[in-house]
């Protein structure tokens, strides 16, 4: 990143704060380390390459408020090595933590999957994407063709918002698009919408979505009766044509609050 100001304003997306623990992803030389501890923050930071973590190392090392681990963020036992971090740190057992990270756009679908059902650790989490992707993630009621089971399991797990667009002509080297900063802010598991079970309401989104322009009770014909679905399209005034597409948020998929109207989830 060459412009520090955009670091700055990642730090303050997050709304990082004096004596918050923040997760950084990727801090590669450190300049977005850089403007987290000057916002007064603790970083707990994961870097996948040896000379990078060295040297991030050896730039704060008159620091007590970073720690860096040199690991592969997707391999990483976050529950089992980055909780017992924060709540050292947290003398409030109800505070959680926040990630900030300018990450690599190519692992960036992989970190979202990772780390949005977290909303036990973290309360925020905030990315630089590529554009494109920041613009289709944070839209939660896209229906066109764009939307994708990604949406769903954002807006499950999340509140996404798009904050800023940060030019290419900021990064070295130059990538060939425009980036962009997305925030979400994570649920509690009293917040998700009422399923059964995450796995099996994410595995029936999945099928849904196979079939795109199939009508929905073909795709999802494994798992219920037409005239199940049929009924649930009805309690959610949607026509038994609609396609997956076209399905509004996931939020309101769900009649009164306790009984899935889609399925069992
Ligand atoms: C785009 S650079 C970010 C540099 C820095 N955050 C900045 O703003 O200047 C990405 C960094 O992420 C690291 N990285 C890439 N994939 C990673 C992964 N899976 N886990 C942890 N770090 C990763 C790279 O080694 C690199 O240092």
């Amino acid at each position: 990143m060459l412009n520090s100001k955009v670091n700055e304003e990642l730090a303050a997306a997050a709304g990082v704060e004096e004596g918050d623990v923040v997760l950084e992803i990727g801090p590669g030389t450190g300049s977005l380390t850089a403007a987290l501890l000057e916002a007064g923050a603790t970083v707990f930071a994961v870097e996948k390459d040896k000379h990078m973590a060295t040297l991030v190392k050896d730039r704060f090392a008159s620091t007590e408020r970073l720690k860096v681990i040199e690991e592969d963020i997707t391999k990483f036992q976050i529950r089992s090595h980055f909780l017992p971090f924060m709540k050292e740190k947290y003398h409030d057992t109800k505070k959680r933590a926040k990630v900030v990270s300018n990450l690599p756009f190519n692992v960036s679908t992989e970190v979202v999957k990772l780390l949005l059902p977290m909303g036990d650790i973290f309360s925020v989490v905030v990315l630089m994407l590529q554009d494109e992707t920041a613009v289709r993630l944070a839209d939660s009621s896209i229906q066109t063709p764009e939307y994708r089971p990604i949406n769903v399991f954002v807006n499950f797990y999340s509140e996404p918002e798009y904050k800023f667009r940060v030019d290419r002509e900021n990064f070295f080297p130059r990538p060939k698009v425009h980036g962009a900063v997305i925030s979400f802010k994570l649920k509690n598991a009293e917040e998700y919408p009422p399923v059964g079970s995450p796995k099996s309401f994410f595995s029936m989104v999945n099928s849904a979505f196979n079939g795109k322009r199939k009508m929905l009770r073909k795709s999802l014909q494994h798992l219920c009766s037409s005239s199940e679905i049929e009924a649930a399209l009805h309690k959610i005034d949607l026509p038994v044509t609609v396609p997956p597409a076209q399905l509004p948020p996931v939020t309101s998929w769900f009649d009164t609050g306790t009984q899935p109207a889609l399925l069992h989830g």
